[in-house]
């Protein structure tokens, strides 16, 4: 690690810090209040694309709480896709889950897919991937928790094909507007947004800077 690297690590060990502590301040009523807004034009959003599979993460700690829109997901017959986190490899799989009695406490405590439940094929993985995130820019720079998990999951899925991908599929993240930054600090590996939802609505995430990794 050069000193940059550590400067760099430093940095984003501190914007976590200080995203996570923006995040839990916001009063758990007004959370709710944020998360059901932020559903709602993510439902509307799908309506109007008409993907009919979405892959969602479920809520842990004081994240934005995606359950409304899987619900609602359910209930009008989109398939809905989780992640199964495995720590060992630092790999997701995905797996299409029907209803919450389908989830076990996993990894972290984030409730996950049973093991028992067989791995979407691939080919089939979902149009629309909706991300988790501690912080994002309006170019679509995201910081997580610092495991790589969306990360990898994307540079698996696209492929080594150069040409991007069997797996074309369009990355929202979702968040309350206190956790859109101006500039979230990316390397080489982070995957951009393509788009971002929050409580104001949809913000279509710019190109530029994206660099070699743009979709
Ligand atoms: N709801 C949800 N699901 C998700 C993610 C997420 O951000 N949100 N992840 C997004 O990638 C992955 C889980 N990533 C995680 C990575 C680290 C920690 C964690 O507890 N970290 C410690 C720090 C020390 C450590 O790294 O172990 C902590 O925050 O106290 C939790 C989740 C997959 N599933
Ligand atoms: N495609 C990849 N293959 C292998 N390792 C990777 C890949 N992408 C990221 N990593 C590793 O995972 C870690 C991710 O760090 P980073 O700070 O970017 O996480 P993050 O995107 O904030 O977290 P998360 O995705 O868990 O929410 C780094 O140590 C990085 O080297």
């Amino acid at each position: 690690m050069t000193h940059a690297d550590l400067q760099l690590a430093a940095y984003k060990r501190e914007l976590r810090r200080s995203a996570v502590s923006v995040r839990d301040g916001i009063p758990p009523v007004r959370r709710e209040e944020l998360s059901s807004l932020v559903c709602h034009h993510a439902w509307q959003w799908l309506e109007e694309t008409g993907a009919d599979s979405v892959m969602v993460y479920v809520p842990f700690r004081s994240e934005l709480d995606t359950r409304p829109l899987i619900e609602r997901c359910w209930k009008a017959g989109r398939r809905v896709v989780l992640p199964r986190v495995h720590a060992s490899s630092g790999e997701m799989t995905l797996h299409a889950v029907e209803s919450w009695s389908e989830l076990e406490p996993g990894t972290y405590g984030i409730p996950e897919p049973a093991e028992s439940l067989s791995a979407v094929e691939k080919g089939s993985e979902p149009p629309v991937v909706f991300v988790p995130g501690l912080a994002f820019d309006a170019r679509g720079g995201r910081l997580g928790y610092g495991r790589g998990y969306y990360d990898r999951l994307r540079a698996r899925l696209y492929g080594a094909s150069a040409s991007g991908a069997e797996w074309k599929s369009v990355w929202v993240g979702l968040a309350y507007g206190a956790q859109i930054l101006n500039e979230v600090p990316m390397e080489a590996h982070d995957a951009f947004m393509d788009m971002l939802i929050t409580e104001k609505g949809i913000l279509h995430c710019t190109a530029e800077g994206k660099g070699i990794d743009a979709r």
